[in-house]
């Protein structure tokens, strides 16, 4: 099944809460996820020529302000991490309104997560669907919220969880066979002694 990109927010095993973004794509697939600074992690074509073919496949993915991750699939990553003085919900569904979907052929709805140790936020906006709601993380389980085929915070959509580590958990996604064109993984999760990021690209 082809779902395009997706998040994945979660739990492991053990019960640390994390958040996975994945790049899948069949138009755009040489990619990489890229760390730009301990805070930071962006996508970004290997050749920098594409980046003027499509205003969307360029992005920060991740972003970490104090102890709260935010991801998604695109340019609004940095828009709701600047908006986290509104309260989750509420940065979400102010930025997903404003951005609205991406204006491609594919009417590309942008997907979104804000996580913390206490609580995790999930969201999207689609071209004929808005939604942002509250999910409660459960250990070695997942949620997944995809662009196409997916987009959807349900029950439906869990996954089982392997790894611990980003390291792990961003090789286990990346790797996650179910969903096709797997391109490359972005993790940040939450440790004991902080958030800890990891990349993995194909
Ligand atoms: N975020 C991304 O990395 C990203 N990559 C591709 N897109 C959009 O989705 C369209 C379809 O891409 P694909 O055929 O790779 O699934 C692209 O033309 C582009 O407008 C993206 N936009 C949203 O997911």
């Amino acid at each position: 099944m082809y779902i395009g990109r997706f998040l994945v927010a979660g739990k492991t095993k053990e019960g640390k809460p994390f958040v996975a973004y994945r790049v899948s794509s069949r138009s755009f697939p040489n990619r990489e996820a890229r760390k730009i600074n301990d805070n930071t992690v962006a996508i970004i074509p290997k050749d920098l020529n594409e980046i003027f073919k499509n205003p969307y496949i360029t992005y920060n993915c991740i972003k970490v302000v104090d102890n709260v991750i935010v991801a998604s699939n695109g340019s609004h990553t940095d828009f709701i991490a600047e908006k986290l003085h509104f309260g989750k919900r509420d940065a979400l569904a102010y930025v997903l309104a404003v951005m609205d979907y991406e204006k491609d052929d594919y009417k590309t709805p942008r997907i979104a997560a804000i996580l913390d140790e206490n609580e995790c936020y999930m969201g999207y906006v689609a071209h004929d669907d808005i939604r942002v709601k509250k999910v409660e993380l459960k250990e070695g389980k997942g949620y997944y919220l995809g662009v196409y085929n997916a987009c959807k915070i349900d029950e439906n959509q869990v996954i089982d969880i392997e790894g611990e580590t980003a390291e792990e958990i961003a090789e286990y996604i990346l790797n996650y066979e179910e969903f096709e064109h797997p391109v490359a993984c972005a993790v940040a999760v939450i440790d004991k002694d902080g958030i800890k990021i990891a990349t993995k690209s194909r």
